[in-house]
């Protein structure tokens, strides 16, 4: 029997924005209280289930960071070697970054909310670079290779993802290590397309819940052996449903 790779995704925690129910894609935003309590209960699941993370890769925004940082400190694990890496970044919002959910849903109405929301190629309007809320003169994204966006799809970010899964992630679990990706509702949406072999219509209805790991086993040619396993599911289930209903509150 071959040994299976063992894949831990992890979005993550309640942040202020969520909690204000704004677009927030690239925006720096931090983990509220809640959001730190989901991010130690993270933890404190993989500790119990013994699933405990050698390497952690997250993406380069703090809310991710926080949640990583906060799980690991409940797991012991705070020693792991880490990787960052914008190419983890949530999906960037384009003109939406900001803006409330639900008087977007007003002003716009339901089909063109959800076309922008949760659609596979339809990025929102560009951000103009003068924006508050623009990420093309934040330091961290000086030296990437490739332009800051001002505007994702899903496609988008999968396009950009894919390399960082091929050369960084892969390499770590043909290692035999368990890995931990910390990271964000869209930008794991795309991973676990990507992983399940999940269609450009069906992605639309997957919504991935704050806090609560993931977990994959994957075979040598690192394909899921199963569907992903949230550690809480009851939880999960509960957490994606509110994910996607968000804007009609
Ligand atoms: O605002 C965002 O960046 C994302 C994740 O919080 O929201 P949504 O679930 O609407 O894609």
């Amino acid at each position: 029997m071959t040994a299976t790779r063992t894949l831990i995704l992890l979005r993550h925690g309640r942040s202020e924005w969520n909690e204000l129910n704004l677009f927030t894609g690239w925006v720096d935003v931090r983990l509220n209280a809640q959001g730190e309590k989901e991010a130690r209960r993270g933890g404190e699941l993989l500790a119990e289930s013994g699933i405990l993370p050698d390497v952690l890769h997250t993406s380069l925004l703090s809310r991710a960071i926080q949640t990583a940082n906060i799980a690991l400190d409940a797991a012991d694990r705070l020693w792991i070697p880490v990787t960052r890496s914008w190419r983890l970044n949530e999906r960037h919002y384009g003109a939406l970054q900001g803006k409330d959910k639900a008087q977007t849903l007003e002003e716009f109405g339901p089909e063109q909310f959800q076309l922008w929301r949760r659609s596979f190629d339809v990025p929102p309007p560009v951000l103009d670079d003068e924006s508050e809320f623009s990420q093309v003169n934040d330091v961290r994204y000086a030296g990437i290779d490739g332009e800051v966006p001002r505007t994702e799809s899903l496609k988008l970010v999968i396009d950009r993802l894919l390399p960082y899964w091929e050369s960084a992630i892969v390499p770590d679990l043909e290692a035999g290590k368990t890995v931990l990706v910390t990271a964000h509702g869209n930008s794991l949406r795309g991973l676990v397309k990507h992983l399940e072999g999940i269609s450009d219509d069906d992605i639309a209805e997957l919504n991935i819940p704050t806090g609560i790991p993931l977990v994959y086993e994957l075979d040598e040619n690192n394909v899921p052996t199963g569907p992903g396993r949230y550690l809480d599911p009851e939880a999960a289930a509960a957490g994606a449903a509110a994910v996607a209903a968000q804007g009609k509150k």
